[in-house]
């Protein structure tokens, strides 16, 4: 079943592939090509993330979400910032965002 824990099984397969043999990992060729290449290459996925939503059926969309979200994985990586601090920082905004609707709901 897919969940948080599918995005850390990834976070630790990128790792573990970084160091691999270019000519069998995909992520170990990205990462050898730098990360000028992998930022090249999010926003494509970026590109074709919006276009598939656009003018693309469901299907098409969620092969294209998929892409983006692995390469931003392979960048985060390749940056050695951790999936959990980006988590964190959703969970800070959820709930900086809970005290704003508080503030505005109106008094009774
Ligand atoms: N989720 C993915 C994933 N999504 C997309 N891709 C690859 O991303 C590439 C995107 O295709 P493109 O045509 O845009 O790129 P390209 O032609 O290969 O490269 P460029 O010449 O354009 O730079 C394809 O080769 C896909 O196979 C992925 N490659 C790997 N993973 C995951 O990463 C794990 C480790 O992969 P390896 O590093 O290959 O072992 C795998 O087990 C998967 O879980």
């Amino acid at each position: 079943m897919s969940s948080l824990d599918t995005l850390a099984r990834l976070e630790a397969t990128i790792a573990e592939r970084r160091a691999a043999d270019p000519d069998s990992s995909y992520v170990a060729k990205l990462n050898a090509r730098g990360l000028r290449k992998i930022a090249q290459k999010l926003g494509e996925e970026a590109t074709e993330t919006v276009i598939a939503a656009l003018t693309e059926d469901h299907k098409a969309l969620v092969g294209e979400a998929a892409d983006l979200i692995f390469h931003l994985m392979v960048l985060l990586g390749a940056k050695d910032v951790p999936l959990a601090d980006v988590l964190a920082e959703l969970d800070r905004r959820e709930g900086v965002s809970g005290i704003a609707e508080k503030a505005a709901r109106p008094k009774d």
